[in-house]
């Protein structure tokens, strides 16, 4: 093969990666594709024919590297340089007043409340260097947790690169679609196995396969909701650290808020309790943060939970056929 077609096969397999990658972009990330399923599988098996031919131009972020190709034999232990630390809990609203009355006790500053919906899956740690995708990890107990960046890759609403060469570390939670936890089910309890109590267990369960390949078949989403180490990204609070991460190609939940009181909160979590039901994933509650980290800063954390957020959990939804419950052998 001469240099010149070489040069131009290189260029057309960094275009479909581009293409691809963008595409995925828009339909997991902003929700609104661009192409049909059917033109992206063509540019796809497109770029599988080439880099079957060219093997040595595969390169990692290429979206036909997203199931490894050996089963692991077990999970690696990895530390994590930032704690990820746990929520305080919530259960009525005079929970929310007294954590408001415990906020404006610890800064004199005026403060908003950012508000996220709860998602109801498996928290992970995903790190990226000059925008690729190099590790990911679970909670594990908050300062030591399980290497799954095996099955991360599988999961196409995450990127194996950022829109930007950006190092940092992003966490979220990692969950599996109520309808796709239905059809699991379904299919496991006609093949006569246990059926998952729930979508989080059966996200849980679906992360801790040692063959990524089964993971991949999982179905599997991510919602996004922090950082660590990201001052790269210049952002000065936790609603601007959303809209950050959805631009660089992040998966973020849409159904935030902002408030300036906790009135205003609690008329929200209301709200929210009464289209739970409709919505494709499970949540078991509202985040509520301050949202300028500077206050947060100023708020500070106990041993274990920081002092500046609280999840207030909604009462448990009707109980699911417990089967199979998953645990972390850690
Ligand atoms: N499940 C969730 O949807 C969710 C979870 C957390 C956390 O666990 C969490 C833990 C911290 F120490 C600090 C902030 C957090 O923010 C969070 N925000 C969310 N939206």
């Amino acid at each position: 093969m001469t240099t010149v077609d070489k040069e131009e096969t290189q260029n057309r397999i960094n275009a479909l990666k581009e293409k691809l990658n963008q595409f995925s972009y828009e339909y997991y990330v902003l929700d609104k594709p661009s192409v049909s399923d059917r033109e992206y599988d063509l540019l796809y098996h497109e770029l599988e024919k080439l880099e079957k031919k060219f093997p040595n131009l595969i390169t990692a972020d290429s979206p036909t590297q997203r199931i490894g190709d050996n089963v692991l034999p077990g999970f690696q232990k990895v530390q994590h340089d930032v704690p990820m630390l746990s929520l305080g809990d919530a259960f009525s609203q005079e929970d929310l007043l007294d954590f408001d009355q415990r906020i404006k006790k610890l800064t004199e500053k005026p403060v908003q409340y950012i508000c996220e919906l709860k998602i109801d899956g498996l928290a992970v740690s995903l790190h990226y260097e000059n925008g690729l995708f190099t590790r990911g990890a679970t909670r594990g107990d908050g300062t030591v947790g399980e290497d799954i960046t095996q099955n991360l890759r599988t999961i196409k609403a995450i990127p194996l690169r950022l829109k930007q060469p950006l190092s940092f570390e992003v966490r979220g939670e990692c969950y599996m679609p109520k309808d796709s936890f239905v059809k699991l089910n379904e299919d496991r309890d006609e093949k006569g196995l246990d059926v998952f109590a729930n979508p989080r267990n059966a996200a849980a369960g679906s992360m801790r396969q040692l063959d990524s390949s089964v993971t991949a078949s999982r179905n599997l989403s991510v919602f996004l909701y922090g950082a660590a180490n990201f001052a790269e990204l210049e952002v000065r609070s936790q609603s601007e650290l959303l809209t950050k991460l959805s631009e660089i190609g992040l998966r973020t939940n849409p159904e935030r808020r902002l408030f300036d009181s906790i009135e205003d909160v609690w008329a929200f979590i209301e709200e929210v309790g009464e289209k739970r039901s409709g919505l494709p994933y499970e949540i078991d509650g509202v985040v509520i943060k301050v949202n300028e980290f500077e206050t947060q800063e100023e708020i500070g954390y106990t041993v274990k939970a920081p002092r500046w957020a609280i999840a207030y959990k909604f009462p448990a939804e009707e109980a699911h056929t417990v089967v199979l419950d998953i645990e972390w052998t850690v």
